[in-house]
């Protein structure tokens, strides 16, 4: 399988700070690839130079063989990567069926998209339409179109978020702790869910704190300590790996094997 995103010596200083420093590593075609680390680690720092939403101090991001850290984020949804936020981040005003819209005219038409309403300068085509119902309905929201997405629960504006995104059409999902705040039930359907997306072939970045839903999805996982790659590879060693189980894992570890994807 060939390889979609390629991160190379990527720095981010804010001020004295290394919110990430020199991390090296590259996730192949429709993986799942997991990231965890401490509080603070850099993991949404990552994401955002990912994104766009912060460009890097130094390194370089290649999405499908091209440059892209210097883009901004329209311009990398553009090119097909689309990401979720750990808060939830939805239109609450507005309905299921418009944030939704928003994903699928976004992913087409570009331009920004401000403030707390839809920008009334997107007009929305009949494909756009169906976009967005399409990823509502893959998500399991496609009955609550017509709700305001502010009375949504937790989980269905996580299932919210990841419907706008996937109505850009993204070939790579960037999710950023999508299990957090869940209860067990719902943490449950948001791995199937995450399943289901990759199973439509859609390269998956996650970043998860709760082990045990990351372990039964990823096909490889970075540990990020400091800024820093502590250990990357095959889930089953890195949750072995002895700095790992010293700095971030503790007593879960063992438990943990169990939960590995196919295991
Ligand atoms: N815009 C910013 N300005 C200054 N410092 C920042 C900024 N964004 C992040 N940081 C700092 O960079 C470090 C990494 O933060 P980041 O949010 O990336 O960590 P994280 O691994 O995602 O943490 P968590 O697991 O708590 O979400 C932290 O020390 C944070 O305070």
């Amino acid at each position: 399988m060939g390889v979609i995103l390629e991160v190379q010596g990527l720095t981010k200083r804010y001020g004295g700070l290394e919110a990430n420093k020199d991390l090296t590593f590259s996730v192949a075609e429709r993986q799942v690839y997991g990231i965890a680390g401490p509080n603070g680690a850099g993991k949404t720092t990552l994401f955002d130079m990912i994104s766009g939403h912060t460009p890097p101090t130094s390194g370089t991001i290649r999405f499908r063989g091209e440059e892209i850290q210097q883009l901004q984020p329209e311009e990398v949804c553009h090119r097909g990567i689309a990401r979720t936020f750990q808060t939830p981040v939805v239109f609450g005003t507005q309905s299921v069926l418009a944030n939704a819209l928003v994903g699928s005219a976004f992913g087409r038409q570009g331009g920004s998209v401000k403030g707390g309403s839809v920008a009334p300068t997107l007009r929305f085509r009949p494909e756009e339409i169906d976009e967005a119902l399409a990823a509502l309905e893959f998500v399991g929201l496609l009955d609550k179109q017509a709700q305001l997405a502010e009375t949504l629960s937790v989980f269905d504006k996580k299932r919210l978020m990841i419907a706008s995104a996937l109505a850009t059409r993204p070939k790579l999902l960037m999710l950023d702790e999508p299990v957090g705040g869940l209860n067990r039930a719902e943490r449950e359907q948001l791995v199937e869910l995450v399943r289901k997306v990759n199973a439509a072939g859609v390269t998956v970045l996650i970043i998860e704190h709760v082990m045990k839903a990351l372990l039964a999805l990823a096909d490889r996982l970075l540990i990020i300590h400091h800024g820093e790659k502590l250990a990357e590879g095959n889930p089953s060693d890195v949750i072995r790996d002895e700095r790992v189980v010293a700095v971030y894992l503790g007593e879960q570890a063992r438990d943990l094997v169990a939960a590995l994807k196919g295991g």
